[in-house]
C-alpha cells in the first residue's frame, strides 16, 4: 500500500520520523490506507512554510477577486471529483455513502460561497470629524492559520475553514484528525491542482498531541481555528494565549429539541430521529435532549420506539443502511459507558441500551439506536455530550419550563422547538441561549448562515460574512490631507 502523503510548502512529503498510520474502515475494521504520521517537527517545517508564504508571497496582496476566483476553481474541482469523495468520506468515518455525498455538495458550496464573497467587502470611508482627513476601514488577512479539524465532519468542517481562510488572503497549516485524514488529502491534491501557489495551504498529518500541540503554541502562528471537544478547546485556548493568537472554536453541544403537545406529532417524532440517529449521534448538533410536553409524552416515546426499533444498521456501502458505526473502539466504550452510568442514575432504556447481536455487525463499532426515558436535568446523560446514538428524554408541564429545562447546560450550540403556534415558538426561540435554533425542523446548516455555539459551545462563527470575517483584521486607515505643526511643545 502506497502511503499517503503530507503538503508542505508545496511539495508531497512523508514524515521527517518515516513513522506512518494505518486508516481503518470503522465497519470492519480493515485497513484501507497508510497514511504519514508527522509530528511538532513536521509541522514546524510547515508553520515556517506557511509564515514565508505570507510574509514573502504574493498571496495575501493578490486582489480578492483573483483569490476568490481560486477558491471557485477549488469548488468546481470537488463538484467534479464529488463521488470519489464520498466513497472515501465513507469508508474513513462509515457513514453512509448518501449522507457522505449530501456533504460533499454541502462541501462545493461552501468552497462557491467564499469564491463569491471574496471581492464583496471592499471596506468602508468613514465620516471623518476631523476636517481636512479621510477615514476609511480596510480589511486585511490575519497572517498564517492553524486549522484543527475532528472525525465526525471531516472535510465539511476543514471546508469551512479552509474557504474563508483562502478567500482572506491568509497562509495556512490544517491538521485533520488522526484518524480520518483520507478526503483532507484529497482536497489539497484538488488545491494543487488549482494552482494555489507554494507554501498558501499546508497539511500536516498526525495526533493532536504533537503536531496539534505545535500548532497552538508556535509564536509564527496567528491564529488558531479549532472544531472539536470542549477539554481540547480549553487546552488549545490556553496554549494560544502564548502569543496571544487570534482563535476561533467550535465545540460540542447537547441540544434541546422541545417537543410542545400542539406540534405535527408524526413530524416531530420522525425528526426527532433524524435529529439523533443521522451518522449515528456523531453530531455536534443532534437534538439528543428531546424535551416533551407532559400530555403527549407516553404516546410520543411509544411512537419513537416504534420507528427506532426499525432502524437499519450495515455498512455504509448498502443502499438499505440507515445508521452505520461508530467511530472506533475507544469510542464505542465511551458511548457504552454513558449509557450505563445514566442507568445507574436512574433513567429506564426503553429500546436499544447495547451492541447489537447481529453476526454481520460484529467486527464493526456499532451500538444500538437508543431511547432513554424517565431522564432529569441533573443526570450525567442529559448534561454530557455523549456523541453516539442516544435520545434522552425528559417531561415539561409549561413553557416556563421548557425553557428553563433547555437552557439548564454548560453548551449552548443549537436547538429546536416545535409548535404550530409561532407566537410561542418566537418567544422560546427569543430565551433560547444558543448559537442556531430551529423551528419545526432540525440539524440544518447552509454557508450563507453563520455558525457557533453560545456559553462553552465556542468561541467566534464559521460560514456566512462572520465566517469571513475571523480570518480578516480590520484596519483603520487615517490620511491628513493638510499636514501642519501643531506647536505644542
Ligand atoms: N461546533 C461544531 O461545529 C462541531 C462540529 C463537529 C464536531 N464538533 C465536536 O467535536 C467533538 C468530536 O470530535 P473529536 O473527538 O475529534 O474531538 P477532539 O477534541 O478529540 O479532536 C479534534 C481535533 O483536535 C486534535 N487535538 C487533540 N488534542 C489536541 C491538542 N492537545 N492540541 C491540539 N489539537 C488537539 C485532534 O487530533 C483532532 O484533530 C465533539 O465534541 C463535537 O461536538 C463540533
Ligand atoms: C456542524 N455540523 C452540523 C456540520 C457537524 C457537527 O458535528
Amino acid at each position: 500500500m502506497d502511503v499517503k502523503k503530507q503538503y508542505i510548502n508545496g511539495k508531497w512529503v512523508l514524515a521527517l520520523s518515516g513513522e506512518t498510520r494505518e486508516i481503518i474502515n470503522p465497519f470492519d475494521q480493515e485497513v484501507v490506507a497508510l497514511v504519514a504520521e508527522g509530528n511538532e517537527k513536521d509541522a514546524k517545517l510547515a508553520i515556517d512554510a506557511a509564515r514565508n508564504a505570507f510574509d514573502q508571497g504574493d498571496w495575501a496582496t493578490t486582489s480578492a477577486t483573483e483569490r476568490g476566483n481560486l477558491v471557485g476553481v477549488i469548488a468546481a474541482l470537488i463538484e467534479r471529483d464529488k463521488e470519489e469523495l464520498a466513497e472515501l468520506e465513507s469508508l474513513d468515518t462509515g457513514k453512509t455513502v448518501e449522507e457522505s455525498r449530501g456533504d460533499m455538495e454541502d462541501i462545493a458550496g461552501v468552497f462557491r460561497y467564499y469564491a463569491e464573497l471574496a471581492d464583496k467587502d471592499g471596506g468602508e470611508i468613514i465620516d471623518s470629524p476631523v476636517p481636512d482627513t479621510i477615514s476609511k476601514v480596510v480589511k486585511e488577512p490575519v497572517g498564517v492559520c492553524g486549522q484543527i479539524t475532528p472525525w465526525n465532519y471531516p472535510l465539511l468542517q476543514a471546508s469551512w475553514k479552509l474557504a474563508p481562510a483562502l478567500a482572506a488572503g491568509n497562509t495556512l497549516i490544517m491538521k485533520p484528525s488522526e484518524i480520518t485524514p483520507l478526503t483532507t488529502i484529497k482536497v489539497f491534491e484538488l488545491m494543487e491542482e488549482a494552482g494555489l501557489p507554494k507554501g498558501v495551504a499546508n497539511l500536516v498529518l498526525g495526533t493532536g498531541a504533537t503536531v496539534g500541540e505545535e500548532l497552538s503554541t508556535n509564536e509564527n502562528v496567528d491564529l488558531i481555528s479549532f472544531t472539536g471537544g470542549i477539554e481540547t478547546g480549553k487546552r488549545i485556548m490556553r496554549s494560544a494565549s502564548s502569543n496571544v493568537k487570534k482563535l476561533a472554536l467550535e465545540l460540542g453541544g447537547k441540544n434541546p429539541n422541545i417537543i410542545f403537545a400542539d406540534a405535527d406529532f408524526d413530524t416531530a417524532v420522525d425528526q426527532a430521529m433524524n435529529a439523533v440517529f443521522f451518522h449515528a449521534g456523531q453530531i455536534c448538533s443532534a437534538g439528543t435532549r428531546v424535551i416533551v410536553e407532559e400530555s403527549i409524552h407516553d404516546a410520543f416515546v411509544e411512537a419513537l420506539v416504534a420507528r427506532v426499533k426499525k432502524i437499519h444498521l450495515g455498512s455504509g456501502f448498502e443502499e438499505d443502511t440507515q445508521m452505520g458505526p461508530l467511530i472506533s473502539q475507544e469510542h464505542l466504550d465511551k458511548v457504552k459507558a454513558y449509557v450505563e452510568d445514566g442507568v445507574k442514575e436512574g433513567a429506564k432504556v426503553a429500546v436499544g441500551g447495547s451492541r447489537p447481536t447481529d453476526p454481520k455487525l460484529q467486527n464493526g463499532f456499532f451500538y444500538l439506536p437508543t431511547v432513554l426515558t424517565e431522564c432529569t436535568t441533573d443526570m450525567s446523560v442529559v448534561q454530557h455530550e455523549g456523541f453516539g446514538p442516544v435520545i434522552t428524554v425528559e417531561r415539561f408541564r409549561d413553557e416556563k419550563e421548557a425553557i428553563r429545562l433547555a437552557n439548564d447546560s454548560i453548551y449552548g450550540l443549537a436547538g429546536g422547538v416545535w409548535t404550530k403556534d409561532i407566537t410561542k415558538a418566537e418567544r422560546c426561540v427569543a430565551k433560547m441561549r444558543m448559537g442556531t435554533v430551529w423551528i419545526n425542523d432540525a440539524n440544518v446548516y447552509f454557508p450563507h448562515a453563520p455558525w457557533g455555539g453560545f456559553k462553552q459551545s465556542g468561541i467566534g462563527r464559521e460560514l456566512g460574512k462572520p465566517g469571513l470575517e475571523e480570518y480578516q483584521e480590520t484596519k483603520h486607515v487615517y490620511h491628513n490631507i493638510n499636514p501642519e505643526p501643531i506647536n505644542w511643545f
